[in-house]
Parts: C-alpha cells; sequence; structure tokens
C-alpha cells in the first residue's frame, strides 16, 4: 500500500472561527443537531452567507486522488465529552461538529441522508461498538473495513463523502484509492463496464427489502467501471457483491481491479478538525483493523453525504433501479432553501 500524502487545504484561523461562529449560533437557536427542516433551512442561509475563502476550499476535488483533506478547523478534547459507545446513544454529542459539517456540505451541494439509516439524521456517528467488531460496516474495529463506494447498493448514493475527525487518540487510518490511479487494459475496463452482477445492501440499514420480498427478487445488475464524460469513475463493494454468480472472465477482471486498487490504496490517519472529502464516484474508502478501548476515548469520526446537482458522472440506466426500498433524504440546500 502507498502511504503518498493526500492535497490539504488549509482554512486560516478567520475561515475556520467563521464555521465555527456559524455552526455556535445555529446550535443556540435549535439547542439541537437532530435535523429539522427549520434547521436545514437556517443552515442552507447560513452557508449561504460564509465568505469567498471558505467557498473557495471547498470547490470540487480537483486531482485525480479524488480527495482532500481540509485542515483548520478545531476540536476541545475536553469540552466534546467521551466518545458514545454506539451511534444509537450518541444524541447531541458533538452536535456543534454535526452543524458545521452540514454548513461545509452545504457550501459543495445538498446534504443527503436515509430513512433506515442511523435514525435518519443528515449527519452519522461513527464509532466502534460492541458486538459489531467484525462487520463490515462503520461500527467494526477489529477487521479491515474493506474498500467500498459507499452506499454502493443505491443508485441515489452520495457524490461525495466527508469524514470529519473527532478524536483518533490511536491515529487509526482511514483507506483511500482512486479509480483514476489503477492500471487496466482496456479489455477489462470493456467487461467491467457491463451489467453483470447486483450490488446488495449493507448491514448498517434496518428497513431495506429482505431477501424473502417478491420486490427484491430482481437485484438490479450494475456497471462495476462506467467512462464517464468526466473520465473513469465505479461503483464497487466486494463485501455486498455475490462474486460467485460471475462468469470466470468478469471475476477475473474484478479481481485486477481489487489489486490494482489495493496498490495504489493510500492511508489517512484523521487528526481531530480534519475533514476528509472522497469523491465517491472516484474513489473506494476502507479503514484499518484497530482494537477499541470501549472506555469514551475511542475514535469518533462524524460522517455526511453530499450529493451534487447536474453532475453527469453515473451510468444513465441507474435511473430506473429501485435502491431496495430505501428512500434518500435530500436537503435542497444548494438551490437555495429559505
Ligand atoms: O472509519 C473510517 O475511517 C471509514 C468508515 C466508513 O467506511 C464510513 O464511515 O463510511
Ligand atoms: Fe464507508
Amino acid at each position: 500500500m502507498s502511504t503518498g500524502a493526500p492535497p490539504v487545504r488549509l482554512l486560516d484561523p478567520t475561515a475556520a472561527a467563521e464555521v465555527d461562529h456559524a455552526a455556535g449560533k445555529i446550535l443556540t437557536t435549535y439547542g439541537t443537531s437532530a435535523t429539522s427542516s427549520q434547521l436545514l433551512e437556517h443552515v442552507a442561509r447560513s452557508a449561504a452567507d460564509l465568505s469567498e475563502s471558505v467557498r473557495r476550499h471547498l470547490r470540487p476535488v480537483d486531482t485525480d486522488d479524488g480527495l482532500f483533506v481540509l485542515r483548520g478547523l478545531t476540536v476541545d478534547d475536553i469540552a466534546v465529552g467521551p466518545t458514545p459507545g454506539s451511534w444509537a446513544t450518541a444524541g447531541d454529542g458533538g452536535a456543534a461538529h454535526d452543524i458545521a459539517m452540514l454548513l461545509l456540505a452545504t457550501v459543495m451541494g445538498d446534504p443527503l441522508a436515509w430513512e433506515g439509516q442511523q435514525e435518519g439524521r443528515f449527519v452519522h456517528n461513527i464509532v466502534p461498538a460492541p458486538g459489531h467488531e467484525e462487520e463490515q460496516t462503520g461500527a467494526s474495529s477489529d477487521v479491515l473495513l474493506s474498500p467500498h463506494t459507499e452506499d454502493a447498493f443505491h443508485p441515489d448514493r452520495a457524490h461525495l463523502l466527508m469524514l470529519g475527525c473527532v478524536r483518533n487518540h490511536d491515529r487509526v487510518a482511514t483507506t483511500a484509492a482512486s479509480v483514476r490511479h489503477v492500471r487496466l487494459d482496456e479489455a477489462d475496463i470493456a467487461t467491467l463496464t457491463r451489467p453483470e452482477l447486483p450490488i446488495l445492501p449493507d448491514d448498517a440499514y434496518t428497513n431495506v427489502w429482505d431477501p424473502g420480498d417478491r420486490r427484491a427478487e430482481r437485484p438490479p445488475d450494475v456497471s462495476t467501471l462506467w467512462r464517464s464524460p468526466d473520465g473513469l469513475t465505479l461503483r464497487f463493494d466486494p463485501a455486498y457483491t455475490p462474486l460467485a454468480k460471475a462468469t470466470p472472465v468478469y471475476r477475473a477482471a474484478y479481481g485486477r481491479l481489487e489489486a490494482e486498487l489495493a496498490r495504489v490504496s493510500v492511508s489517512v490517519s484523521l487528526d481531530p478538525g480534519e475533514v476528509l472529502v472522497i469523491d465517491n464516484d472516484l474513489v473506494v474508502h476502507g479503514r484499518v483493523p484497530f482494537k477499541a478501548r470501549y472506555d469514551g476515548t475511542d475514535r469518533w469520526l462524524k460522517r455526511a453525504s453530499v450529493r451534487v446537482p447536474g453532475r453527469t458522472t453515473r451510468p444513465p440506466a441507474e435511473a430506473g433501479e429501485h435502491g431496495y426500498g430505501q428512500a434518500a433524504l435530500v436537503a435542497c440546500a444548494s438551490r437555495g432553501a429559505g
């Protein structure tokens, strides 16, 4: 695995204070980061008022790395309180950071949430949880979280994924691999562009159709790779892809893509206050294994998802997919709600 340094965008103290101040005002008004339409409208208005300097730092991902680290925000390790024992008990822990994430998300596009994930909240808490150590979800720890496209099963998945660090004493790394750095021959790209396998919903969802549901009988086959007008993009989640059903040719090409992604993968150990912004069409992300502490000092990330209106990075056929009954909730902030 390569450890090439990711592009860093540094907010100066004035720009960082501006984001903190706007988030603090919203938190004082609502007393919670739980999202209501009023709070989202307030976030949209405040985001529209952020300075040119903040906006410049949040311009689209502009290198083939497909990501950047926003640095300059800070976290008070004492004031933020102990790391919650699971997302379900996180409540308003680190609520000011939730709102800061929403403000940043809103500058970049429309924040996105899911009815069936973390009770529809727009900012998720990613913390290790007892009993989930070996899952392929954000709550695991003991196992490698293998590289994946976020919410790969769904046609309305995020264009951008944001991971904001609240605490990471053990400097546990997120991994990221860009499809724009892989070397594959044209035949493999053509094979992996052909829809041959579905991607099934991951274990973090509570209310998708169960496998017995008649509507789930025909999971749509999807393209793993796609040549968009912008360049090559991918949709990849081997842990939830029934590879055993593929032809040997497809399996071999998929294996070569997986090996290339491992070759170009970089490790990003986030420090408190840093926000990793990942282009979910270019980059698959994961996390190295670690030992959870379960003592209130565990690693704690905030996660937000963003849709960018007008993007043309995906196969048109995706628009007809059912998404397994999972509804995306989109705050249409970038179009100036309120
Ligand atoms: O824990 C991490 O660094 C990434 C976890 C992850 O895949 C996610 O939150 O979507
Ligand atoms: Fe993820």
